[in-house]
Order: C-alpha cells, then sequence, then structure tokens
C-alpha cells in the first residue's frame, strides 16, 4: 500500500562537524516552546546522526535505535568514517524506519529538525541525504535544507571559500530550498583581540583587515537586527553585504596578474563568481538573540509556506497551557 501523504514541515540541517547542528536544533526547539504567536509551535527534532554522542534536545526519534557507529565500527571493522557511512547506508536500505516515524507519530501541519551527521561526503561524493530528503519528500513533507558554517570560517578567505562551496554542493545535490547560516556569531562578537593589530602581526595585513572589518560589521548587523532599524541608506545595505562574506573582499575584483599563483587565480575567480552571482549567502546566527533566531523562523517559514497550515492549528497551540501537565 503507498504511504499517505500529509503536509508536515522540516529542516535538513546540515554543515561540517562541529560546526553547531545540535546546539541550533535545542536552541530552536526551546525557542518555539517558550514563544507567542506563529513562533509558538512543538518543534520536533530526529537525531539522523548514528554517532552522536549528546545532544541537549528531547528527541522525538534517534536513529541510534536503529543502527549505532560503535556497533558498526566493531563488527564490520571499519574505521570511524567509514562505519558512519555504512550505518547511514543501512539506514538507506530500511528508511521504513523513518517513514513510519513520521507517518506514525506527527499529524498535519507537525514540524520536524532533521540533525544530520557532520561528514560532507554524504552528499558530495554519495547521495545517501539525497535518497533520505527524497523519501521525505514523497510522504508529503516540505523541506528546507540548512546549511550552518561557523562564524570563525569567515575569517579567513580559504576556510570561508570552501565553506561557501560545501553550502553550494549542499544546495545542488538536494534540490531543496536552501538557507546557509554563519553559527556562533556570539563568538566572533565577543573577540576584542581582533581590533589589535598586534594580535594580527604575523597573519599579514590583508588577514588583519579583514578580522577588523568582520567584527565591525557583525556588530553592526546584530545591532541592527535587534534595534529595528530600517536599512534605507545604500551605504548600510553595502556594508551589510560585507558583513555577510568579510572574507572575499580579499580576493574579490583582484585583477589577474603575471605573478599570482594558480591558486590565487582559482581563489579570485571563485570569489568573483560567490560573490556577483550571490549564490550563497550567509545569515549570521547569535544563539543568544531570541530576534535573531525569530528572524531566521520567520524566513525559513516563508520558504516552505508554513503559515498556510499553521495559522488553521495556532489557535489550538495557543490555548494549550505549557504548565498543564507539570
Ligand atoms: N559559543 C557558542 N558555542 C556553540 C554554539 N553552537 C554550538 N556551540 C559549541 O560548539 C560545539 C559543537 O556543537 P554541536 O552542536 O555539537 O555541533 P554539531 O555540528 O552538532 O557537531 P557534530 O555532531 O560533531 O557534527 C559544542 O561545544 C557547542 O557547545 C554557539 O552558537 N555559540
Amino acid at each position: 500500500m503507498g504511504k499517505v501523504r500529509m503536509v508536515v514541515f522540516g529542516q535538513i540541517v546540515l554543515g561540517p562537524a562541529g560546526c553547531g547542528k545540535s546546539t541550533y536544533c535545542a536552541a530552536l526547539q526551546a525557542h518555539c516552546a517558550s514563544s507567542h504567536g506563529m513562533a509558538r509551535r512543538v518543534m520536533h527534532v530526529i537525531n539522523l546522526d548514528p554517532a552522536a554522542e549528546s545532544f541537549a534536545y528531547e528527541p522525538l526519534a534517534d536513529v541510534r535505535e536503529l543502527v549505532n557507529v560503535d556497533e558498526v565500527a566493531e563488527e564490520v571493522e571499519l574505521g570511524p568514517n567509514g562505519a558512519l557511512v555504512w550505518a547511514m547506508e543501512y539506514l538507506v536500505d530500511n528508511l521504513d524506519w523513518l517513514t513510519d516515524i513520521i507517518q506514525e507519530q506527527l499529524v498535519e501541519g507537525d514540524y520536524v529538525l532533521f540533525d544530520c551527521p557532520g561528514q560532507i561526503e554524504l552528499y558530495t561524493h554519495y547521495n545517501i541525504m539525497r535518497r533520505i530528503t527524497n523519501a521525505l519528500v514523497e510522504l508529503g513533507m516540505r523541506l528546507c535544507s540548512v546549511f550552518l558554517i561557523d562564524s570563525s570560517y569567515a575569517l579567513e578567505a580559504s576556510k570561508f571559500m570552501g565553506g561557501s562551496l560545501s553550502a553550494m554542493s549542499a544546495m545542488v545535490q538536494l534540490e531543496l530550498p536552501h538557507v546557509s547560516v554563519l553559527s556562533k556569531m556570539d563568538l566572533l562578537l565577543r573577540r576584542p583581540e581582533l581590533s589589535d593589530s598586534q594580535t594580527h602581526a604575523d597573519a599579514g595585513h590583508v588577514e588583519t583587515k579583514v578580522a577588523d572589518d568582520s567584527y565591525r560589521l557583525a556588530r553592526l548587523f546584530l545591532h541592527m537586527m535587534s534595534s529595528d532599524v530600517e536599512l534605507d541608506e545604500p551605504e548600510m545595505k553595502l556594508e551589510l553585504e560585507l558583513a555577510l562574506r568579510p572574507a572575499l573582499a580579499v580576493y574579490q575584483g583582484k585583477e589577474s596578474t603575471e605573478e599570482q599563483s594558480g591558486f590565487e587565480k582559482l581563489h579570485c575567480a571563485i570569489s568573483d563568481l560567490l560573490s556577483e552571482t550571490s549564490i550563497v549567502q550567509f545569515y549570521p546566527l547569535d544563539l543568544k538573540q531570541d530576534e535573531v533566531i525569530q528572524d531566521l523562523i520567520v524566513q525559513i517559514d516563508l520558504i516552505v509556506q508554513y503559515d498556510e497550515v499553521a495559522e488553521l492549528r495556532i489557535g489550538d497551540v495557543e490555548e494549550k497551557d505549557p504548565d498543564e501537565d507539570v
């Protein structure tokens, strides 16, 4: 018998190891539970990382109940990376485990975050994540991929480019609506030493300037986010744009010269491509600021058209007293 289609919303939370995926899921779950109005909802989380050690959210389901990397590594005698790929292949071969949870435990209009493993080869070299998202879309889920990179990447041009290209790869491979996020902005903003050019003397003038600009502009961005300042001024808009891809400024618009190495020319070309086409734009996320989390949720709601279904349910959720089960 075919699966019953129903509209359930979801975010596929991706990004390199340690970029903050599990923390993001926990923060969104807590934020939505304590919000009012449209943002208030039960944000379910399903852990899809068979190598996860711990997380701060309450999962609806945990893939480690189906397959666990430590057991795989022992039984199949593979290293940590091979065991992870093996475990994810096992999940794909047993996708009923996941689709049954969605069909049996969720109802129309529910919202789920999928906390995914950090290995980017799962969507760059293999089609594992693609097969999982295809199965979810077939059920009728409206998905958005959310790709996180650590804000420290924004301070180094080569890292930032690598992160941008990985984000682009996820966007192309999964063919889902997509949002890229610069996570852990609180760390970037809490680094006053970045303004001290002495600290960066060894790294050279260019990287020092990038670090300074990044710090100043990221502050400007978050200030504007939290104080509802209208962005009418073209200069402010320009500054804001630069704040979202500061490291690329090192290479942007550089004329090709004889002295440049092949790699530098390649960096310039990639940087121009990323900047001119605006293919990858990062949303700077500081989990310590509720307004910033809220704004990201609203943007993703628009992308997956959450309000169409959710408005019908909002009354039900508002009426329920959050403490009534305690
Ligand atoms: N300061 C700060 N630390 C963060 C933030 N998000 C995550 N961290 C820290 O970064 C580390 C990694 O966070 P996780 O949420 O486990 O990252 P992950 O992407 O799920 O990691 P993997 O599961 O290994 O791929 C933890 O020590 C977190 O406490 C943030 O917004 N701010």
